[in-house]
């Protein structure tokens, strides 16, 4: 059996609490992720899916409940420190680059995030220069022949592309995809979401992905979660997720 590596325990978030606005936007969630799932996440808008990747990401801390990673309690443990083991990727392609850099520039940059200031001020060599450019040539999409652009001047879907490698570069033991290709034209995000199933497979990663695409839904992962008003409402893995349909999911939809 897999491994578990993160868990959360009756995970609970109330905002506003005491006030008139008082709101519980993730409600007593139970969820177990294995190594290598690669988990599809859908709901309607407001469900609380980034509001579950907020509390995993540590930008949002648990009113009650447990978050463990590898069975240790990483309630208290913030953003920055959380980057040790997580990589998100947001649907604004702005996010997570810097724009005045190059893209050879903002790979260095993901590559040598939380290393010493001796080793971070390296210059780029040719040898890291080459490398770049294979790795950017897998996103089938220019990007390597741009390596010394300002990345504020790329294309939104070289640039998105640059994002999921800035986020993939170093093997994140936790990889969380929000809607990463919903503000993509349809053949970017297409190629997008192969480029990213491949790297998910090939780097062994465990990652989830929000999507409002029911076909991108069924189609990648081993596992689906839809989430409703704070909870999640369906948990599919394996062949009981290989066999959904589209009217499957509607129907779901219909009843929450
Ligand atoms: N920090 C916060 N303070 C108050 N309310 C919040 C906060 N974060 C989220 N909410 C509310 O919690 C609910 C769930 O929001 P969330 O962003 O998680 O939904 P979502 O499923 O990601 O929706 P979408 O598909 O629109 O992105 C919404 O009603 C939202 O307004």
């Amino acid at each position: 059996m897999a491994k578990t590596i993160l868990e959360l325990i009756d995970a609970t978030v109330t905002v506003n609490q005491g006030t008139a606005e008082e709101k519980t936007i993730l409600n007593q969630v139970n969820l177990t992720i294995s190594e290598g799932d690669f988990i599809t996440v859908l709901g309607s808008n407001g469900a609380g899916k980034s509001t579950l990747f907020n509390v995993i990401a540590g930008t949002l801390m648990l009113t009650s409940g447990q978050i463990l990673l590898n069975g240790e309690d990483i309630n208290k443990m913030d953003e920055t420190a959380r980057t040790s083991f997580l990589a998100r990727v947001f649907q604004d392609p702005k996010l997570g680059t810097a724009p005045r850099m190059t893209v050879a520039e903002n790979l260095l940059l993901a590559e040598r995030r939380g290393l010493t200031r001796r080793l971070k001020n390296r210059g780029l060599s040719a040898a890291k220069q080459a490398e770049f450019a294979a790795v950017a040539a897998t996103m089938g999409n220019g990007l390597d022949t741009r390596l010394d652009m300002a990345t504020g001047d790329l294309s939104g879907g070289q640039r998105q592309a640059l994002s999921f490698l800035m986020a993939t570069r170093r093997r994140p033991k936790l990889l969380l995809l929000d809607e990463h290709t919903a503000a993509l034209d349809p053949k970017t995000s297409e190629q997008l979401m192969a480029v990213t199933d491949q790297r998910i497979k090939e780097d062994k990663l465990t990652a989830l992905m929000i999507t409002h695409h029911l076909e991108d839904a069924i189609r990648y992962g081993n596992r689906l979660l839809i989430m409703n008003d704070g909870q999640i409402t369906l948990d599919v893995t394996g062949q009981d997720k290989a066999q959904l349909t589209i009217p499957d999911l509607l129907n779901y939809f219909h009843i929450y």
